[in-house]
């Protein structure tokens, strides 16, 4: 058990967030400052003694039962079912305190494990629609001679600071649209939304370290990246490209390794894409590519995207853009988004190093958020024949998008919904043949039909890969609610469930040293349904649980992390 003397705990209270330009990073780093027009937040300006000294117990009780009038937990939609506390707003700004730890943390593990995702889900008492309207909520976990720090911040956006501030929408969120009360300001409206003045920079999907060290959170408006500190959680500025461009959203999850920063910018003008490529101590974004749509009427929807080592592989999903929906103030069944069967969907591969297009496929349609990992697989002559893309795939049905609505999540009553998914397996020739295959990896019976949020070794992005880490299913369910460890060579999966809990995505850190891909551990964070939660460890190899941690109070299902390892 770890010891539990060194903590602090921040309770219900308000911090300003920095107010100069001043941000520890290298002088290449270019970050606006983050100071709200009023000087904060309009939840709760009360600002508390940090706990120290006392029992654990004191402050985690005093956490608990302090929660801000404003963070009050959202109400589920329908008055017989209580809301889980996954899809319940977190019940205050931000908590830092030690662990009590059961079993054992192995003392390799030296760092920080941050995830984001969208965790307040309400503004006083109106309710959002959707799990990816919610404002972002990051969290971190310290692990350091097998003891745990945990802590918890919601990230001090522009759109979050203003709604906390007028209590009121006042930025275009995922299915969320600021109310217009006049035609003259309708006008208005078109013309923030052109200019993405209107956008949200609401970073609630993901988190990275950059090369350089910097730790940005991200959504897909390219405004919404921001430069955080993994250690505070603090909101350090706006992350400002200094290229020129141009565009107004990206892909959710760009590629990030210690030497370069990968992602796609949609071009809704003239359908296509934009390979860009970033280098670490810059921020700016260098073309490699483009690639033009081969359907239309606009880019399919890119959260996310594969490469190899030689290889971009840009998917052109039939769930397309819209440019009619995105003018829209009441949300359509999918969204900014439609779905184009008609239009076929692609799959389109870029030389990294030169920008050439090797191939372009049309492929069976499909319908994934999250693609796993890709490699080239060459013959005996070791020329590239194939590349071949894993992803979880939602057997090309978009109801998974409505499944996501909160009210939805929100009315679980035991009978099965979640629409059944696969790990999705892409063979793309790159021989000239105009067709690519997708099969599932492996029967997806193994994982109960649920697949999503999904990790794998870092160390084997782009290459030949046997261990995927992802949430399967353990029906019924509304949601994916296991942590499975997926073989893809002997096309099998082990699970991990806790009945009633949902864990986050499953990720994988690499023991330093470690010759074996599955030698790690793979972290999660749980909501319990009744207000609970943990952190939780299994041995990458074995997937059996070695250790877990309660928090003070459950916190909200968040969606993707990141590693941060300790300098020292
Ligand atoms: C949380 C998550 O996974 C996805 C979030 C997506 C967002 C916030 C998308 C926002 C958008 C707009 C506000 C307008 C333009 C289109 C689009 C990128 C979907
Ligand atoms: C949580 C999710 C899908 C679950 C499906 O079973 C998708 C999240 C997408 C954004 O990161
Ligand atoms: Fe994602």
């Amino acid at each position: 058990m770890a010891s539990m003397t060194a903590f602090s705990a921040t309770v219900g209270c308000y911090f300003p967030p920095p107010t100069s330009t001043s941000i520890k990073a290298p002088s290449l780093f270019r970050c606006s400052s983050s100071t709200p027009a009023d000087g904060g937040s309009a939840f709760s300006r009360k600002r508390e003694a940090a706990g120290g000294g006392g029992s654990r117990e004191a402050v985690v009780a005093g956490a608990a039962t302090q929660a801000p009038a404003a963070f009050v937990p959202s109400p589920s939609g329908d008055a017989d079912v209580k809301s889980h506390t996954a899809w319940t707003s977190v019940r205050q700004e931000r908590w830092e305190g030690e662990l009590a730890v059961q079993g054992q943390i192995p003392l390799w593990l030296s760092g920080t494990y941050l995830r984001n995702g969208p965790g307040l889900w309400h503004l006083g008492d109106y309710n959002f629609r959707h799990l990816f309207d919610g404002y972002a909520t990051l969290v971190k976990l310290h692990f350091r001679d097998g003891r745990l720090v945990f802590g918890h911040r919601q990230i001090e956006s522009e759109a979050y600071k203003a709604a906390t501030k007028n209590n009121k929408l006042c930025y275009r969120e995922f299915s969320e649209v600021p109310r217009t009360d006049s035609f003259l300001s309708y006008i208005g409206d078109l013309a923030n939304l052109l200019s993405g003045a209107s956008l949200t920079d609401n970073a609630n999907t993901g988190v990275v370290k950059l090369g350089d060290g910097r730790v940005v959170c991200l959504t897909e408006t390219q405004k919404g990246s921001i430069v955080v500190d993994p250690d505070t959680l603090d909101t350090l500025g706006k992350f400002e490209y200094t290229d020129s461009l141009g565009g107004l959203i990206h892909s959710a999850h760009p590629i990030v390794t210690e030497s370069e920063f990968l992602t796609l910018l949609p071009d809704l003008i003239r359908p296509g894409y934009l390979v860009v490529r970033m280098e670490p101590g810059t921020n700016e974004r260098k073309v490699v590519g483009r690639v033009d749509c081969r359907g239309g009427p606009a880019p399919g929807w890119v959260h996310s995207f594969p490469v190899t080592e030689h290889y971009v592989v840009v998917p052109e999903m039939p769930l397309r853009y819209c440019a009619g929906n995105l003018l829209k103030a009441e949300p359509t069944p999918l969204y900014k988004f439609e779905w184009h069967p008609e239009s076929s969907a692609y799959m389109h591969v870029m030389c990294k190093a030169s920008g050439k297009i090797v191939a372009s496929v049309e492929v069976p349609l499909f319908v994934t958020f999250h693609f796993i990992n890709a490699y080239e697989e060459k013959d005996e002559d070791g020329r590239v024949t194939d590349v071949i893309v894993d992803c979880c795939e939602h057997q090309a049905d978009t109801t998974i998008l409505e499944k996501l609505r909160l009210q939805n999540l929100r009315s679980f009553t035991g009978v099965d919904v979640l629409p059944d998914a696969r790990v999705g397996r892409f063979r793309i020739p790159l021989d000239g043949s105009p067709n690519g295959e997708l099969d599932a990896a492996l029967d997806p019976n193994e994982h109960g039909r649920g697949m999503d949020m999904c990790s794998i070794n870092p160390a084997f992005l782009g290459k030949k890969y046997r261990y995927a880490y992802a949430c399967g299913a353990e029906r019924p369910c509304n949601f994916p609610n296991t942590l499975t460890k997926i073989d893809l060579m002997d096309k099998k999966a082990k699970n991990w469930h806790d009945e009633g809990t949902i864990p986050s995505e499953p990720f994988f850190v690499a023991r330093p040293g470690a010759t074996e891909e599955d030698d790690g551990v793979v972290i999660s964070m749980v909501s319990e349904a009744d207000g609970g939660g943990y952190a939780v460890l299994l041995d990458g190899s074995t997937f059996e649980e070695i250790a877990r941690a309660r928090f003070p109070y459950g916190l909200p299902y968040g969606l993707h992390g990141a590693w941060v390892p300790s300098s020292s």
